[in-house]
Formats: structure tokens, C-alpha cells, sequence
């Protein structure tokens, strides 16, 4: 069976990465956003020549938009016959309201999830925000469900580009990328502790550990408000630290998030490609290909 790859254009560089990696054709449907922000999708094939696998690339930053687009795809596409159906997410949103933290908020993260596994066959993505479950799969409940992570290629990068660095998580949940970076690399790392008070306001404890002279990275899951690298890095430079970079799966960088984190003194930015972004320094394409094989023979 021959197999397909459709994407947006905004899109199309990395999922033409993948696309190449996996072996598989690239398409592009045509998107047009009206004044009044609907959107009219348009198919590269009439509903007749809908290929009976597909593979769907969308990254899920901009999440709003983009998710009104994947529901109008998945329905349409499965109407045209479309038989098995697979969704690359590289940046996967909503994970973070995994519960209710205050009486009355809505678990966005139970809801998004269920849409997906109504909508998708399979769901592959990259270091989803998942810090009170330990598999994917509890949060899209049907299907496959895979999360890969970005830690170990981000390693390798901070090995070639930094001489004995001193790996930095800036909160508790960051632990297990740094951790694991530190091991694959043999340096050592540390953890900071964290309290946010607000979107842009979070409270940073650095790690009881000598600093001084040293190359830090710090490495995270998700810049997003840029205030929890900037916090950590500010106090790092303030205790002697020679450098700091950065190094992140999601690049979202919201807003002034990056002249934040520049304004706190940080040196380099690296981040991997799931959310196409200048400081993408790593391509996720091999191992999402590597994921999407067994899918694909199924
Ligand atoms: O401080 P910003 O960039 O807004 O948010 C990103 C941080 O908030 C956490 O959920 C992420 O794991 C990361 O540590």
C-alpha cells in the first residue's frame, strides 16, 4: 500500500523531513483563514482518490485554530474512506490542566485527549506534559498512543557544542530530561525548585551545588512565557555561572518570551523541530519515522 504524509504549508519543511525519512509522499492541503478567522480547507485529491492510509502532520502550538482544523480533516477524510489514520503531533497542547487545581476548572487534558483518540487510529507525539500519568495512553485512551522524547538527541547537541557542561532542570518535573541527558552524556546535573504565582511570575530555588565557572544548560520540555529559563538563568549568572544556554524540546516562545530569556542572559537557544522555531537546532524526523513503521505495516 502505497502511503501519505498531508500537511499545511506553514508546515511543510519538517513534515517534509519526515515525510523522507519514512519513505513516504508529501501532500499539502490549502488552508484559508477568512476575516472572521473560519477556516476553508482544501484537499490535494477529490473524495474519491482519498488514499485508504494517511498519515495527518500537524504540530499543536497555536492549538486553538488548529485543533478546529484536525476535526474538520479527521471527519472529512474518514468520509472519503480513509481507513486507517494517524496523527504526528509533535507539540501535543492541553496537556498541562491534568487536573482540576481549583474548584471548577475543566480537565482539558481528559477532553482534547478523548477528541483525539475519537478522531485518530494513532497518536504520535513528543514529550507530552504529562506529570501526574505515566503513559500517554491515559490521556488518549484509544488507539495507539506514543511518546517519544526529544532529551537524548538534545544531549547529544549540548555534548558536541559544550566542553564538560553542568546540566540545569529549572523545576521538579524537569528532572527526568536532565537526568536522563546527564547520564547519556556523563555529566553531571542538577534541579532547581520551582513555585509559579502566575503566568509570567514564577519563583525559582536553585540547586544546593558550586556553579561557579562552570557551563550551564538548562533543559526543559517547553519554553512558553520564557519566565521559568529566565528566572533560573538570572540566578545562575548572580552565583558565578560562566554561561548559560538553553536547551528545550517545544520552542513556543509565546509573546516576549525570547527577549526575556536574552535580557536574563542566556547565550545560545537550542530546541528541537516539533515546533518550527530559529533556534531549532535538532530535527525529530528519524525518530518519528522509526515510530510511524510498525504503524504503518499494520
Ligand atoms: O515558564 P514558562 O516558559 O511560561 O513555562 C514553561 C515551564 O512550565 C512548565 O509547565 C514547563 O515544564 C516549563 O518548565
Amino acid at each position: 500500500m502505497s502511503s501519505y504524509l498531508l500537511c499545511a504549508p506553514d508546515e511543510a519543511e519538517a513534515a517534509g523531513r519526515l515525510a523522507q525519512a519514512a519513505g513516504l509522499s508529501l501532500l499539502r492541503y490549502q488552508r484559508h483563514q477568512f476575516p472572521d478567522e473560519e477556516l476553508k480547507l482544501t484537499l490535494p485529491f477529490a473524495d474519491g482518490d482519498a488514499p485508504k492510509q494517511l498519515v495527518l502532520y500537524r504540530s499543536l502550538d497555536r492549538p486553538n485554530d488548529k485543533l478546529v482544523e484536525l476535526i474538520l480533516l479527521a471527519k472529512h477524510l474518514r468520509g472519503a474512506g480513509v481507513q486507517q489514520l494517524l496523527l504526528v503531533a509533535p507539540y501535543l497542547a492541553y496537556m498541562r490542566q491534568d487536573i482540576a487545581f481549583h474548584p471548577g476548572e475543566i480537565v482539558s487534558q481528559k477532553i482534547i485527549g478523548g477528541l483525539l483518540a475519537d478522531l485518530f487510529d494513532a497518536v504520535i507525539t513528543v514529550d507530552p506534559h504529562l506529570h501526574r500519568i505515566d503513559h500517554l495512553g491515559e490521556a488518549i485512551p484509544k488507539g495507539d498512543a506514543i511518546a517519544l522524547s526529544g532529551a537524548p538527541r538534545l544531549a547529544d547537541l549540548i555534548a558536541e557544542k559544550c566542553q564538560q557542561p553542568l546540566l540545569v532542570g529549572p523545576d521538579a518535573e524537569s528532572r527526568q530530561w536532565v537526568e536522563l541527558a546527564a547520564a547519556r552524556i556523563g555529566c553531571d546535573f542538577g534541579v532547581c525548585s520551582k513555585v509559579r504565582h502566575g503566568d509570567k511570575d514564577v519563583v525559582i530555588a536553585l540547586p544546593d551545588m558550586p556553579v561557579t565557572g562552570r557551563q550551564l544548560v538548562l533543559m526543559d520540555d517547553v519554553a512558553s512565557s520564557g519566565r521559568t529559563l529566565a528566572g533560573a538563568c538570572q540566578q545562575l549568572l548572580a552565583t558565578g555561572a560562566a554561561s548559560v544556554d538553553v536547551a528545550v524540546t517545544h520552542a513556543l516562545f509565546a509573546g516576549d518570551a525570547l527577549s526575556a530569556i536574552q535580557t536574563a542572559g542566556v547565550r545560545h537557544v537550542w530546541s528541537t523541530d516539533c515546533i518550527a522555531h530559529p533556534s531549532n537546532a535538532i530535527s525529530m524526523a528519524p525518530l518519528l519515522a522509526e515510530a510511524l513503521a510498525p504503524l504503518l505495516a499494520k
